[in-house]
């Protein structure tokens, strides 16, 4: 049976990253994977394991078709590898840190994903972002003004769609996706 694809997202500094590092061996014991993203960021950025490119590079992988999704948000381009569609057919769940912005796009290329997203109060997010430090205080302000233009995007009544709030400790967190993930019957 294919695999399904759990789609991640929410507000920059919501804690997708450290939600996925945190629940990474777990994760790994329910045969469910976690893509490694392609990022225009510069490889010395704090947080995530993503592979670094520059756009030149980008764009090469982009025309060789090498992406399954990808999008441009915070001034930086994204790229999901292809081969989570072989982990798919393979019957692997996958988990892709993903973007608000390209969820049509998304749901479209895979109708059976489920959406996981992760919220935070306002502001204990800007705490966060100020905390963690990786963009100057002005793309700071940009991100969290980015939150207004999804903030009534989401149908919560949808049955795909699993909201957890972060805004209490990350293991909580950790503990409430696994749970709804299982109920889910993915990842389990
Ligand atoms: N539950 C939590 N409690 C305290 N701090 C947290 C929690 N979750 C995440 N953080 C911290 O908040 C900051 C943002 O988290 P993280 O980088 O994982 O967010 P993100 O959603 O991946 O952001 P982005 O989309 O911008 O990459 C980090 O410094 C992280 O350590
Ligand atoms: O705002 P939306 O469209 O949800 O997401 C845009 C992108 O920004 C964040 O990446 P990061 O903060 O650069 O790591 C997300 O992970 C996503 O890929």
């Amino acid at each position: 049976m294919a695999g399904r694809l759990i789609y991640l997202i929410g507000p920059s500094g919501s804690g997708k990253d450290s939600l996925l590092d945190a629940a990474r061996e777990a994760l790994a014991a329910r045969d469910c994977r976690i893509v490694r993203r392609v990022i225009t960021r510069s490889a010395e950025a704090k947080g995530e394991a993503a592979q670094a490119v520059s756009v030149e590079r980008f764009d090469e992988l982009q025309a060789q078709g090498a992406f399954a999704l990808s999008w441009s948000a915070n001034g930086l381009h994204y790229g999901i590898p292809k081969e989570i569609d072989q982990w798919l057919a393979d019957g692997h769940d996958v988990l892709v840190n993903g973007s608000r912005g390209h969820l049509p796009q998304a749901r479209s290329r895979y109708p059976s994903l489920w959406v996981v997203l992760l919220t935070v109060d306002q502001a204990v997010l800007r705490d966060r972002l100020l905390s963690r430090a990786r963009e100057s205080a002005e793309d700071i302000e940009t991100r969290l003004a980015r939150n207004a233009q999804f903030a009534d995007d989401l149908q919560v009544s949808d049955p795909s769609l699993i909201v957890l709030d972060n805004s209490g400790a990350l293991e909580q967190t950790v503990a409430r996706l696994l749970q709804r993930l299982a109920r889910a019957h993915a990842c389990a």
